[in-house]
């Protein structure tokens, strides 16, 4: 099988007869602890001949467990696609966490998998993993479970980065402080932005520095200001650029941020090309200024920066 096989929820699965290795988790972020569960799985599933799945959750648990506060997430569904594609899971199974999901009793669990999947051989957890109703059920019992239905289990140690472990949690925390460079070091890969390029105000060609204006609505918004980026349009050469991210204050203040980026190099990018943006470098917040010329001193002040940022890391 080459490729991600997406299947919407258990019910729908029917995979061909060849042993499954399961990583089994919402993975949101897909960071650098969650590769390592789910890697395990490729690994094993590539030296038995066999399948690499994952199987996650949507929504968040959060949304129907905590609606009046859900996580936000990281990535959205077709971002966290990609990044499994990338890693080489052959099989990306999202479960729809409803009420009747949140209610399967944790003794349940494998032979509620082991009904849908019936070449199911091993699955794969972090140490630390909780499931079933009420979150009761723990590596231990996943264990006995499935040594029981004659599957075996391989749980990961939990991964630190600066001694404290990496979690989804924690890189939520360092993406709204701006440390874009801390959220990347986590992920194990640059945290990125997909969207379609949109008209702007066409003020930013009469100030000097055009931009693309990228509609993208992330669950959870990084901390607003100016960052050194990336932009990509496929498998192609990435285009240096420097990008804003927020309401634009000084020039009337938008309902909801805004992604744009001012490119340090040719392009022909326009309106309804699809980009992605990487996020490399925090410059520094965005903010409110005085006057447009003001404005305009000071994102020449950010281009130098990040031309500076791209030389210094050019430079090894
Ligand atoms: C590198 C860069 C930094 C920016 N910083 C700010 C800022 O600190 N405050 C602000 O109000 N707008 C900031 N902007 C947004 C400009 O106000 C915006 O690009 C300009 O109004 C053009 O808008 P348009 O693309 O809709 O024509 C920044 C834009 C860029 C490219
Ligand atoms: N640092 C880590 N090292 C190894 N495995 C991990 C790590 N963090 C999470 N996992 C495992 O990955 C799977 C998915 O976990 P989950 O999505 O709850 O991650 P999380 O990063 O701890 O999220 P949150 O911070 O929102 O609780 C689970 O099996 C979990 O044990």
């Amino acid at each position: 099988m080459s490729g991600l096989r997406q299947i919407d929820g258990l019910e729908r699965a029917d995979l061909p007869a060849q042993p499954l290795h399961l990583a089994v988790g919402m993975f949101d972020g897909v960071h650098l602890g969650h590769q390592s569960v789910i890697e395990a799985a490729i690994h094993s599933a590539r030296r038995s001949g066999g399948l690499a799945g994952v199987l996650t959750f949507a929504p968040h648990p959060s949304v129907l467990l905590r609606p009046a506060n859900p996580t936000p997430l990281l990535l959205p569904p077709a971002a966290k696609r990609a990044v499994l594609a990338r890693l080489g899971v052959d099989v990306l199974i999202e479960q729809n966490f409803n009420a009747a999901y949140a209610a399967l009793a944790a003794e349940d669990f494998v032979p509620h998998l082991q009904r849908h999947l019936p070449h199911l051989a091993a699955l794969y957890v972090g140490e630390n993993w909780r499931f079933g109703r009420g979150r009761t059920g723990d590596v231990a019992l996943l264990v006995a479970a499935a040594t029981r239905a004659g599957l075996s289990v391989t749980s990961a140690p939990r991964l630190n980065h600066n001694g404290a472990p990496i979690s989804s949690s924690r890189i939520r925390e360092l993406l709204v402080a701006g440390d874009i460079a801390g959220v990347n070091a986590l992920l194990g890969y640059t945290y990125f932005s997909e969207g379609v390029v949109q008209p702007g105000r066409q003020l930013g060609r009469t100030l000097g520095f055009p931009t693309l204006n990228l509609a993208w609505q992330p669950g959870l918004p990084p901390r607003h200001g100016v960052y050194a980026v990336e932009v990509t349009t496929g498998p192609g050469k990435a285009l240096q650029g420097v990008a804003n991210y927020g309401l634009r204050p000084t020039v009337g203040q938008d309902t909801s941020p805004l992604l744009e980026v001012h490119l340090l190099e040719e392009s022909t990018l326009g309106y309804g090309a699809s980009l992605t943006v990487h996020w490399l470098h925090f410059l520094r917040p965005e903010s409110k200024f005085g006057s447009l010329e003001a404005l305009q001193r000071q994102i020449e002040t950010d281009r130098q920066t990040a031309l500076d940022y791209f030389a210094r890391r050019s430079a090894g």
